[in-house]
This record gives structure tokens, C-alpha cells and sequence, in this order.
């Protein structure tokens, strides 16, 4: 392309304007030529430019070539962005027809699994149907008052458009209000601007700092319990759990499979548990539990929330685990929490999650791309069994972050922050404050300090062709998977907090665990014995 004596002037044309000139196959022959011996032509026009010092070809050149990959970025960004987007509506449409499909079933059979606890529910039928009928009231009085606002009582499987069609013996939903404890503050200005209710699955459109209360509109009535694996001490705690929930508080009560299955291994008592068969019960589950228990440690908790890849009922976490971050409730107390609970209102914490995508460079359309996965603690891309450092090149929004170069990058919620972000060097933040953690794994650089982004930003984690080995992404700890060069990983916050039960408030909650889990800042008080300002 460039020739030697040829700089850029109307005495001196260019080889380019020699190009332009030419005819198409003398074009073509001079292309192949100046492919060939391009390299050559480069270094003598860098030569040439210094010995002439004609410095404006170079600088000329370099803009050109840096707004072609500017624009070849911003392509790649965009395909990016629209292929998670695609796979988000794509997730939508499955979990609609999921949905269509489940209550296509029950309208023609009303015998199914699910339909055992249809059934119990019966008998409460008319009362619900007084309450429904007052909670709809309740909701239009509502707005504008102290309240978020009050969700519907929802009738299993319901959609807005058919309801007529829906036999009268269907489940319904416990109904709640969600609302601002602001000490004092009677002001309540953003309050439907952040958080949205519909059809009772709480999303969030903004994200708040302020402690949320929520209080029982119609009484729960349907239990999760989740209880860790291989322990003695919980599967103890759960059969009496169960039982005293049945009996006392006549609840219906689910529970996962391998648990109904140690529950009838001790006794045919405990016939009356519920579970789900499959995924696509599994992806119904959030509209018939009121409440769930989880029975573990904080491991317990985040497997919770992975099991919800939507709304997500509140969870009340009974420690019983060694560390118990996020499980403020002693399993001792059991029967005065979960009356509590049940009585409310609770103090909640809305612990927000992310969603990834991986986006393949292989993948031949957007529908084989990989998502989303939701996490409440964080996404970690690391170098797994490699010996070679990460390369990792990052974008936020489309901005180029930075390139990181070691063992790997975490992203984590703020409630993660405490979890392996923690181990990494980044920041304890409150599970309220709305952002995302960048918090690099040992980089080999002397000037790389954690970020906190904040929660609206799209960031993007590629491997670029030329690293050196493939990177490994886990969510939560859990589902590792290999992304190879070329491929990316597209997290964002997703509009599906976790809403765990404070033992007393979100902030409380929160400094009691890093002093009593952390020990943080624990350091022997100074004597008063000793010199002093006079
Ligand atoms: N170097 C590290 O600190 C490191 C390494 C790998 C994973 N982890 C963490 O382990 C989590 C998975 O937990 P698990 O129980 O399934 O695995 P696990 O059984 O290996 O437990 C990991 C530990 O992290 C604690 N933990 C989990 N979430 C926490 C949080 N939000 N705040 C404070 N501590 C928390 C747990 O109580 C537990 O003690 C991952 O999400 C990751 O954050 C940490
Ligand atoms: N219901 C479940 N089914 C399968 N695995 C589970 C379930 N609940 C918890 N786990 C897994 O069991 C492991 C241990 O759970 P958890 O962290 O609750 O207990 P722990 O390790 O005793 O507590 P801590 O983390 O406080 O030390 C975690 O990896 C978690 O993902």
C-alpha cells in the first residue's frame, strides 16, 4: 500500500490514490503485491517517517487503524449484548410455556402431584376467596399510603386473561405488603419507584439502601424446607421441624426428594410432604411457597437460591453450620422465630443476584449460548488447573476496564463481598448498598485495587485469542465451566433479589456477623495506664 517515496502530496500521490485510480484487476494484482510485502512497507514508512521526519503519516495512520478497531469493538460489543438479551427473552418464552403447559395439565387432569395440596387447600376456599376479594381492595387503598404495595392473591397458575376459565379449587398464594422502615422518615417518595410487585413475585426496577418490612396480608400456609446434606443434627431438627409445622401450624410443607425420602425412612407418619418430579415443576415451585426454611449453613442458603431462577419467597436461614453469614436464626429457637415469622412482620434483607451469560465465540446462533445463571454470591473466572496466568480482557458498558492478568477476577454482589471476594483483598460492603465488586485474583501487577461498580453496568469478561489457556468460570462456587479463547462471560444484576429474614434488621444483621463470623477489627483495648495529651 505505501511506497516508499511517496508521501501524501499533490506533487507526490499516494499509492493509495494510485489505487483509486486503477482499474479493478490492476487494483487486485497491486493488493496481493502490497499484502505480500506489506511488513516491509510498514517498517520503511516508519523508517521513512523518521528519517524525513514526516511524523504526521504515522500519527495519520495509527488513527485510522485505531478507529477501524474501535468500531470493530463496538461491533462485537453489540452482538454480544443483543445475544444475552436473546437468550434472556428466549429464557422468558421457555418459562411461559413451562408455565401454559403446567396449568394445561391441571385443568385436565386436577389429580396430579401438585394437586395434593390443591385439595388441602379446599377447605379454605370460600374464606381466601373473601380475602382475595379484600386484598384487591387493600391494594388499590394502598398506594399511596406506607405500604410498597400489596401483590395479588394468586391462584395457582393463574394468567390475568383467564382467570374465569380457573376451576375455584385452585391454590393460592400467601399475600403480602412490602414496606420502608424509616426511622422517623414518614416521607415514602421513591417507594414505588423501586421496588414493583406483580402477581406476588417481588422484582426490583432500582435498588434501595432502606430496611424493608413485610407483613402477611393473608396467612402463609406452604413451607420449603432445605436442609444441608450428611448431618445428623439437621436431619434431626427437620423431622421435628415438620412434624411440629404440620400439627401445630398446619402448613403444607415441601421439601426436596432425597429429604421425603429420609422422612419416610423413618416413618410413614411423614407421607403428607410434597415435593416436586422435575425441572418443570421445579420452575413452578415459587408460586405455591409461601415461605422457606433453609436448615445449614450459608451454603444452604446460596443452594436456596440457586434452585429459583426467578422470584425467589422470602427464606428464613437457621444456622447450623460452622460460620453462618447470612443465617442469623439458632436453630434452638425454632418454634419462637418461625411464630414470629409466620405472625410477621419481618425485616427483610433483598439480596440482590447476578446474572451471566457465557457467550461462545463457536456458537452459531444466540440460542446456543449458555444462560442465565443466577448467583447471590458471585461469579469467578480463574485459571483453574493452568499453570499459565489469566488474560482477561474486561469491559463495563462498553468501556474498556482493563486487562487482567493472574489468577482471575471475581464479581460479586455485595453480599458476597464477605465470601471469596473477601479472601481476595476486596471490601466488606453492606448487603444493601447496590453494586457489583471487580476484585481481581492475586494480579501480577503493583497497581491493581479491587472496584465497586455500580449495579446498573453490563460487564463483559473475555479471553482474548492470543491467552495463553482457556479460563474457568463457577457460579457460586459451583458449576464450573471452561471458556476457551474468543469466549465471553456477560454478567448484570438481575432483576431477581433473594429476600432473606433479619434476625433484627438488615445492618444489625450484618455488623453482628463480621464481629461474631469475621472477628473484624477485634484488637485488645489500649490502657488507660500511660501517657496521654495534657
Ligand atoms: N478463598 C476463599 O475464601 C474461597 C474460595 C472458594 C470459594 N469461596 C466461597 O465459598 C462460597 C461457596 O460456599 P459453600 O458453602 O457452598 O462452600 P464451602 O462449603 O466451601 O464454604 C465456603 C465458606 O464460605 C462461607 N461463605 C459463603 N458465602 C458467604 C458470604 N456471603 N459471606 C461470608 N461467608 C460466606 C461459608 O460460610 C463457608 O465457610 C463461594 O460462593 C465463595 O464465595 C471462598
Ligand atoms: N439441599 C442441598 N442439596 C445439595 N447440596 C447442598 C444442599 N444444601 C447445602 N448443600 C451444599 O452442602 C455444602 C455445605 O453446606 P453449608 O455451607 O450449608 O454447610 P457448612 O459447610 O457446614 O456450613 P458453613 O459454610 O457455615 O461452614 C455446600 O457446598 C452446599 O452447596
Amino acid at each position: 500500500m505505501y511506497k516508499r517515496e511517496s508521501p501524501m502530496s499533490p506533487s507526490n500521490p499516494t499509492s493509495a490514490n494510485v489505487n483509486a485510480s486503477m482499474s479493478p484487476a490492476e487494483n487486485g494484482c497491486v493488493d496481493s503485491f502490497s499484502v505480500l510485502n506489506s511488513e516491509q512497507a510498514v517498517q520503511e514508512l516508519i523508517q521513512d517517517s523518521l528519517l524525513h521526519g514526516i511524523d504526521d503519516h504515522l500519527i495519520e495512520f495509527s488513527e485510522a487503524l485505531r478507529t477501524v478497531a474501535k468500531a470493530l469493538r463496538r461491533v462485537t460489543e453489540g452482538k454480544a449484548s443483543a445475544q444475552a438479551e436473546a437468550a434472556e427473552w428466549k429464557r422468558k418464552y421457555e418459562l411461559e410455556r413451562a408455565r401454559n403447559l403446567q396449568f394445561e395439565q391441571k385443568v385436565l387432569s386436577l389429580g396430579g402431584h401438585f394437586s395434593e395440596i390443591t385439595d388441602e387447600r379446599a377447605g379454605n376456599l370460600e374464606d381466601q376467596t373473601v380475602l382475595s376479594d379484600a386484598n384487591s381492595d387493600q391494594c388499590e387503598l394502598c398506594s399511596g399510603k406506607d405500604d410498597i404495595c400489596a401483590h395479588e392473591v394468586l391462584r395457582d397458575g393463574e394468567s390475568d386473561s383467564d382467570s374465569s376459565a380457573i376451576p375455584n379449587k385452585m391454590m393460592r398464594k400467601a399475600s403480602f405488603k412490602l414496606s420502608w422502615c424509616c426511622k422517623g422518615d414518614k416521607s415514602d417518595r421513591h417507594k414505588h419507584d423501586i421496588v414493583s410487585f406483580e402477581k406476588g413475585n417481588i422484582t426490583t426496577a432500582e435498588r434501595s439502601s432502606k430496611q424493608i418490612s413485610l407483613k402477611w396480608e393473608s396467612p402463609p400456609q406452604t413451607v420449603l424446607i432445605l436442609t444441608k446434606p450428611n448431618s445428623t443434627s439437621v436431619r434431626i431438627l427437620c423431622l421435628e421441624m415438620v412434624r411440629w409445622l404440620k400439627e401445630q401450624k398446619k402448613l403444607n410443607i415441601f421439601v426436596e426428594q432425597r429429604v421425603k425420602t429420609e422422612l419416610l425412612t423413618e416413618s410413614s407418619y411423614y407421607s403428607f410432604v410434597q415435593t416436586w418430579l422435575d425441572d418443570k415443576e421445579l420452575l413452578l415451585l415459587h408460586t405455591k411457597v409461601d415461605l422457606i426454611v433453609t436448615l445449614g449453613g450459608d451454603g444452604t442458603v446460596l443452594w436456596a437460591a440457586s434452585m429459583f431462577k426467578g422470584p425467589v419467597p422470602p427464606i428464613v436461614p437457621f444456622s447450623l453450620g460452622s460460620l453462618g453469614f447470612m443465617t442469623p436464626f439458632y436453630s434452638e429457637h425454632y418454634r419462637e422465630c418461625l411464630n414470629s415469622i409466620l405472625r410477621g412482620p419481618i425485616s427483610i434483607t433483598l439480596r440482590h443476584r447476578l446474572q451471566c451469560h457465557i457467550i461462545r465465540d463457536e456458537a452459531k446462533s444466540e440460542y446456543e449460548n449458555e444462560g442465565p445463571m443466577l448467583v447471590l454470591n458471585e461469579v469467578t473466572i480463574d485459571r483453574g488447573i493452568s499453570s499459565f496466568l489469566t488474560n482477561l480482557e474486561c469491559y463495563c458498558d462498553n468501556s474498556f476496564v482493563t486487562c487482567v492478568q493472574g489468577d482471575g477476577l471475581i464479581l460479586s454482589t455485595t453480599s458476597g463481598s464477605t465470601a471469596y471476594s473477601l479472601a481476595a483483598g476486596g471490601s466488606m460492603v453492606h448487603p444493601q448498598v447496590p453494586g457489583i465488586l471487580f476484585t481481581p485474583i492475586c494480579p501480577h501487577s503493583l497497581s491493581f485495587r479491587p472496584l465497586i461498580l455500580p449495579e446498573h453496568v453490563t460487564l463483559r469478561v473475555v479471553v482474548p485469542f492470543n491467552s495463553r489457556s482457556q479460563a474457568w468460570v463457577s457460579f457460586d462456587g459451583k458449576g464450573r465451566k471452561q471458556l476457551a479463547p474468543g469466549d465471553a462471560l456477560v454478567c448484570s444484576m438481575a432483576p431477581w433479589p433473594v429476600p432473606t429474614a433479619c434476625q433484627l434488621d438488615s445492618t444489625s444483621d450484618f455488623l453482628r456477623s463480621i464481629h461474631d463470623g469475621l472477628h473484624w477489627n477485634l484488637r485488645k483495648t489500649q490502657s488507660f495506664d500511660g501517657p496521654r495529651d495534657s
